[in-house]
């Protein structure tokens, strides 16, 4: 696949999604305790070479490796290289039906596959058996042999049986959207936490499926002969597999745990710090990276793919009246993300849900912008209701505005009229976005009447970055400040307070 370059010059910086994620090496403000930009440099940058590398490890046809370890390779690699998708078609009109169905090809492709064709059967609910009645069966197969397919995509999470008995009857690998999502996502995490997390939602799908994947079907097309796929796992075998990934699943909980500590250190540093947070939210695609790098001119990672980014950037920025908050982009959403991913990634998507503001992006250019939107919102109001947290307050914004003609823009207006439209790429709107933020940041809320002595002049700068000054004036005993702050600075400002 042909990645379209980002139009932004990401050469410049060294920063990237993975340099800067809460895991790997970042580098921490001294006084504030949150991440700054690392220094520019002149090589390029994380994102890029990431971007770089991720191209050239498109996967080649024909090739395969034998692997050995269960838990480690084996069910974690999914090894999709021609596919046919087949969607079953319970709810909603035909649009949607083929929007969800290009949607998945878009994700095989992601996955480094290539889509040879799509059916799509209408029926009230999936076949118990086979996902698809059993005509569609025949119908399926035909396809897979006139095609030279070598792996079926299904549009849904199937049962371990439901995948098993459509294997037997087709021939070829079948996996559904779950076990491609989750590939997509092995292929793109980066940090160790992203890692862990990926690993922890593949063996949760994969436990109750183990008899499926490890018995007949080869892991390679076709079943062949001798290797791996003959080693006749038998219930042995099966139960020494459930016993490692089990063991797997509980170690990699328990890092998750200590990272998650970690996390939950420096997300109370900030609030300690009284630097509001603000998280950008939205449909996988939609423009989060680009947005961050608008607002922030930095370089993570933009990509025409699903699921570029996995791990949160967290960049700091200001009003334009000068206060200071932090711009996390995260992790995007997708229709029907897989709880498993839910769950793994529970300790970033918290960074969503605990944010003072959310930005939920959109991208006006897709055909059904509101289903994206009621996507997003759905997770977002599971896991703040799971947490008792209110959802954070939210801003609409509509991405894309570069492609999408006067008409489809209007229409959209009237659709949300409450959205800012930008155009992270040609710029447009940022400014006014950057506006709308401003006002709804909570805003600082103690007045202070202070007599700072030079020496203590940090507390002044923090006035400054932190609050809103009404006036300065520097006197022979120090600098009279008069503003309003947040109730942490206003402690600070206590000793100072009324003197003179
Ligand atoms: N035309 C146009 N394309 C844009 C704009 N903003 C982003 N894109 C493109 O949309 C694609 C996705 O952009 P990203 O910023 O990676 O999107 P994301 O939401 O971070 O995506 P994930 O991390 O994969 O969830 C890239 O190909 C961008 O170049 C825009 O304002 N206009
Ligand atoms: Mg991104």
């Amino acid at each position: 696949m042909n990645k379209p370059s980002s139009q932004f010059s990401t050469s410049q910086f060294s920063t990237s999604q993975s340099s800067t994620s809460e895991f790997s090496t970042i580098d921490t403000d001294p006084v504030e305790g949150i991440e700054v930009d690392p220094v520019p440099s002149q090589a390029p940058s994380t994102g890029e070479m990431e971007r770089v590398e991720r191209a050239s490890l498109r996967r080649v046809p024909g090739l395969s490796t034998e692997l050995t370890d269960v838990t480690e390779v084996e069910n974690r690699q999914l090894r999709l290289e021609r596919v046919v998708l087949v969607g079953v078609w319970t709810e909603g009109n035909s649009e949607q039906a083929e929007a969800s169905l290009a949607e998945l090809g878009r994700l095989a492709e992601t996955a480094g596959s290539e889509v040879l064709e799509g059916l799509v059967q209408r029926r009230d609910r999936p076949d118990p058996a086979t996902y698809v009645g059993s005509g569609k069966v025949r119908e399926l197969r035909d396809v897979v042999v006139a095609t030279g397919a070598d792996s079926v995509v299904c549009d849904g999470e199937l049962a371990p049986g439901q995948l098993r008995q459509l294997e037997e009857k087709i021939q070829v690998k079948v996996v559904d959207r779950t076990a491609l999502i989750l590939d997509i996502f092995a292929q793109h995490a980066s940090s160790k936490e992203g890692k862990a997390q990926v690993e922890l939602a593949q063996l949760q799908y994969f436990l109750p499926r183990l008899r499926g994947w490890g018995a007949k079907m080869s892991r390679q097309s076709g079943g062949g002969s001798g290797g791996v796929g003959n080693r006749g796992p038998g219930e042995t075998k099966l139960e020494t597999d459930r016993r490692r990934v089990h063991k797997r699943i509980t170690k990699l909980r328990k890092e998750l745990e200590g990272m998650r500590t970690i996390r939950d250190t420096k997300r109370s540093q900030r609030v300690a710090n009284a630097v509001p947070s603000v998280a950008i939210a939205g449909y996988t695609n939609a423009g989060k990276s680009s947005l961050l790098n608008a607002m922030t001119n930095t370089g993570a990672l933009v990509e025409d793919a699903l699921f570029a980014t996995l791990d949160p950037t967290t960049r700091r920025t200001s009003t334009p009246d000068g206060r200071n908050y932090t711009l996390v982009d995260t992790v995007g959403f997708v229709r029907h993300l897989p709880h498993q991913l839910v769950e793994a990634f529970r300790s970033t998507l918290e960074e969503v849900t605990g944010a003072d503001l959310l930005v939920h992006i959109v991208d006006g250019s897709d055909a059904t912008p509101h289903e994206q939107v009621s996507s997003v919102r759905d997770v977002i109001r599971d896991i703040a209701e799971e947490h008792g947290q209110p959802m954070p307050p939210e801003l609409l914004v509509v991405n894309k505005t570069d492609a999408v003609s006067a008409t489809r823009r209007a229409e959209l207006g009237r659709l949300m009229p409450s959205a800012v439209f930008v155009s992270a790429h040609g710029g447009e709107g940022i400014d006014s976005l950057r506006e709308t933020i401003a006002n709804l940041l909570p805003r600082p809320d103690v007045f202070v009447d202070a007599l700072v002595p030079y020496t203590r002049g940090e507390l002044v700068s923090r006035v400054h970055s932190e609050g809103e000054l009404v006036d300065e004036e520097y006197t022979a005993d120090g600098t009279h400040v008069r503003a309003k702050v947040r109730v942490d600075l206003a402690h600070a400002l206590e000793p100072f307070v009324g003197v003179g």
